[in-house]
């Protein structure tokens, strides 16, 4: 691992650790703003089959917005670290009852059920999280390679499903990440303050 991408990881994840509470809530409405008037202009107006996470470590605070996409009626799916395919990520539905259980990080994931899994090319997007993004939409998250190794499959060709979404604070953003040959660039971020598109 490049020393660079560790020393950044270090760097933003102090930063946005220290977010006040109050900074984290307003962060969490305007992430619910944005991203629901993101899909409005997208004129589609179907239900959309939605992968999110459940926030951690500082990250932007997905759980108003969740419940808004509930409300609106969408499907939602959770990442459930996959029990024996290396690092990789299942997306499982998540509904208000779902059973759950913390992973290995302490992060809650619904209890593995095959029969809610979402093949990854049936979501219509996916949110991701991420610890640094920078101009070019170029994404590093926290270093496990979770999301790099499940989107592999999809980096061969050219895909239209899913759209991948990063959510981050403002703070987050760096001029220009060190990239690796594996990392998948985004062509949306989602900030409290601005919506980037590549
Ligand atoms: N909210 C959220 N869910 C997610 C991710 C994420 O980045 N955020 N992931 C994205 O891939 C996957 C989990 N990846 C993670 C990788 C490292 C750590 C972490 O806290 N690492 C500790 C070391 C802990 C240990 O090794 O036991 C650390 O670096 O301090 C957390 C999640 C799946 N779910
Ligand atoms: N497509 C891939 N194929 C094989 N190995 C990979 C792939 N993507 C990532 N890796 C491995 O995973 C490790 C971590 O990758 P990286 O630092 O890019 O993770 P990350 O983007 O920060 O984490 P995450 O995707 O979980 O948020 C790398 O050292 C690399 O060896």
């Amino acid at each position: 691992m490049s020393n660079k991408r560790a020393q950044i990881r270090t760097q933003i994840r102090k930063i946005r650790n220290s977010l006040p509470k109050s900074q984290q809530s307003i962060a969490a409405q305007s992430l619910k703003v944005n991203f629901t008037q993101h899909l409005k202009s997208k004129k589609t107006p179907n239900k959309k089959h939605i992968a999110i996470y459940f926030s951690n470590d500082g990250e932007l605070d997905t759980s108003l917005l969740i419940n808004e996409l509930w409300q609106q009626n969408h499907t939602l799916y959770l990442p459930v670290i996959h029990p024996f395919n290396g690092a990789t990520l299942l997306f499982q539905r998540y509904e208000k009852n779902s059973p759950m259980k913390a992973n290995h990080y302490g992060i809650l994931e619904p209890k593995l059920n095959c029969s809610q899994i979402c093949p990854l090319t049936d979501l219509d997007y996916l949110l991701m999280p991420l610890v640094a993004f920078d101009n070019q939409g170029n994404r590093l998250g926290m270093g496990g390679g979770f999301y790099d190794k499940t989107l592999a499959q999809l980096h061969q060709g050219n895909w239209q499903k899913p759209q991948l979404i990063g959510l981050a604070h403002s703070c987050q953003k760096v001029d220009a990440l060190p990239i690796e040959s594996w990392d998948v660039p985004l062509k949306t971020i989602i900030t409290p303050d601005k919506i980037y598109q590549w």
